[in-house]
């Protein structure tokens, strides 16, 4: 593939990166708090991490009426993940969520947290990777198979959001934990609670609007 290859179904209105994008606005003290590494991020990106399309993953268009994001896209397993395995990073564009900033940026659904205290979050929704495209267990199957969790990445000597396997025994039971994500399934993580709370909130206002929302 070469250097500018994108991935199968990409969505050719968003950039795809491969790697981080920082906002002109992110502070050089910000920029510094994610160069630090805690002796808490013990999960790492290698340093032959491969960049670009990741051949872990597939990009598939959902054309099933009974799952709850029909219509849209989700991530795929190409090969059977190991528990407790990388998938991929989650890239975006790295901005600021300190004001002033945080009053003229519309959190959106593709908004994560890459450093709280630094007040540093990742947004996919204008320009982003395959990660873009993971969706929330809820309505689709009874528990997540996979994690967002912050990480080291070597090959930059910097903090990064990734998706990884569920390790064996969180949140699945030991059998099903155990086996990983096999071929062909459904990449799921959980958005949190607060993601569906903040929709449902957002859309009471909007009176008949047919929404996808949870209770827990
Ligand atoms: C980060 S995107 C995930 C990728 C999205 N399906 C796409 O094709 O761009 C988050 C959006 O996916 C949809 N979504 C993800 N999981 C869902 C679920 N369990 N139920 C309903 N909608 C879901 C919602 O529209 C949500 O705002």
């Amino acid at each position: 593939m070469g250097k500018d290859a994108t991935p199968k179904n990409w969505l050719s209105s968003v950039p795809y990166l491969s790697q981080p994008s920082f906002a002109p606005h992110v502070t050089k003290a910000q920029q510094e708090s994610l160069r630090i590494r805690s002796p808490d991020l013990t999960a790492i990106i290698p340093s032959n991490f491969p960049r670009g399309p990741c051949p872990l993953v597939r990009i598939i268009p959902i054309s099933d009426p009974s799952h709850p994001a029909n219509g849209q896209a989700g991530l795929f397993a190409a090969r059977h993940l190991e528990p407790g395995a990388l998938i991929l990073p989650y890239y975006g564009l790295i901005h600021s969520s300190l004001p002033p900033h945080s009053l003229t940026h519309d959190k959106s659904d593709y908004d994560l947290w890459l450093n709280k205290e630094a007040g540093v979050a990742v947004d996919a929704e204008k320009a982003g990777n395959e990660a873009r495209f993971v969706n929330d267990y809820r309505g689709v199957r009874e528990r997540p198979n996979a994690e967002f969790r912050q990480c080291w990445d070597v090959r930059s000597g910097q903090q990064c959001m990734a998706v990884f396997v569920l390790p064996a025994g969180k949140n699945t039971p030991m059998k099903a934990g155990a086996c990983g994500i096999a071929k062909g399934t459904e990449i799921l993580v959980s958005y949190g609670k607060g993601f569906w709370a903040k929709r449902r909130e957002e859309h009471e206002e909007t009176v008949g609007q047919d929404i996808q929302a949870y209770e827990d």
